[in-house]
């Protein structure tokens, strides 16, 4: 993104204090070696001329309106700027789960008058679909003037596997994606207006307390950032941060695993983002001690186990607890 050095004080300005510490993603040409580097160790960094979706910077609200096809949309609704992620399958777990958002189909025309027409007070909205071939014949076009090249290219050079999705988001400014992380490898393409990232790298585990696997809210952190409590959560203050502040053109790389709280910034109006979800590589050769991205994959594999085993989700903290407390403490 060209301008956004000149925006730099103008989007820091309304950007959200936090107490933890917070280093920079560097920006960098998808030609710097440096930055080849970073994405084959498995870091994070701010492409600013892949052209990843050149063919898509056009993308408004009025142009997908008329063009993106009779297909239904996925737009989550809440009371609140948070969007946070829930897991279905996993509702029946929770006595008494309460549902964050209100998850709705619509056409996307339909989708464009509720944004136009939204007035404060309103359920505030998020559309999050997974772009299919239900879209109309220029949206077609322009997908297939993406730089597949560029991107296959890192798919292959990094072992990733196949892409499963490219999720088209369209929100809200002050949207936000609470903190999680995924378990897939994430290029993410900004088209129009402004996300900032908060990263975290995946030994951060222990400072972000995410929910439990078998929980709907599982990979998400139990934090708010807001209003984080300090008896329950003590080590959220340790937490260590990298932002990235990402407008049109930008291309994030975005490792599995790690953690991101994603703010869509206050005054740039609609914000419309593609992502590339590729599944990992072939697991690597362990070497001790383990990475934390791995301890991560391990204790997941555990807590399942045990979920499994005991086949009652609120059989497993007592079970843990027991295998523990005065034990192993
Ligand atoms: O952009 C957002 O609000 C969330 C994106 C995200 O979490 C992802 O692409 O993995
Ligand atoms: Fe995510």
């Amino acid at each position: 993104m060209a301008d956004l050095e000149s925006q730099g004080s103008d989007v820091k300005f309304h950007l959200k204090q936090y107490n933890f510490q917070i280093e920079n993603v560097p920006r960098l040409s998808c030609t710097d070696a440096k930055a080849e580097k970073l994405i084959s160790n498995g870091l994070p960094v701010i492409l600013t001329d892949t052209k990843l979706v050149s063919s898509a910077l056009h993308w408004d609200l009025d142009y997908l309106s008329e063009n993106m096809g009779e297909g239904d949309f996925t737009v989550f609704l809440s009371d609140t700027n948070k969007f946070m992620y829930f897991d279905d399958k996993k509702i029946e777990n929770v006595k008494d789960f309460k549902q964050p958002t209100q998850m709705i189909e619509m056409k996307f025309p339909e989708f464009v008058t509720r944004l136009r027409s939204y007035k404060e007070g309103d359920k505030r909205l998020y559309m999050q679909q997974a772009l299919n071939d239900t879209v109309g014949r220029r949206i077609v076009m322009d997908f297939l003037g993406f730089n597949w090249t560029w991107i296959t290219e890192q798919q292959k050079k990094n072992k990733w596997g196949p892409l499963t999705s490219n999720l088209l988001l369209v929100g809200m400014d002050s949207n936000i994606t609470p903190a999680h992380y995924d378990e897939q490898e994430n290029f993410f393409a900004q088209i129009k207006g402004c996300k900032r990232f908060l990263l975290f790298d995946p030994s951060n585990f222990e400072c972000l307390y995410p929910f439990p696997v078998y929980h709907p809210h599982d990979r998400q952190s139990q934090v708010d950032f807001d209003n984080p409590d300090s008896l329950r959560f003590p080590k959220f203050q340790d937490a260590k941060a990298f932002e990235a502040i990402v407008g049109p053109g930008d291309v994030l790389y975005l490792p599995m695993y790690w953690w991101h709280q994603v703010e869509s910034v206050p005054g740039h109006g609609t914000v419309i983002s593609v992502n590339f979800w590729y599944k990992a590589g072939p697991t690597e050769k362990v070497q001790y001690p383990l990475k934390a991205h791995q301890r991560v994959a391990m204790t997941r594999n555990i807590e399942k186990m045990i979920i499994q085993a005991l086949n009652d989700p609120t059989e497993v903290a007592p079970f843990m607890q027991a295998m523990v407390l005065g034990r192993y403490t």
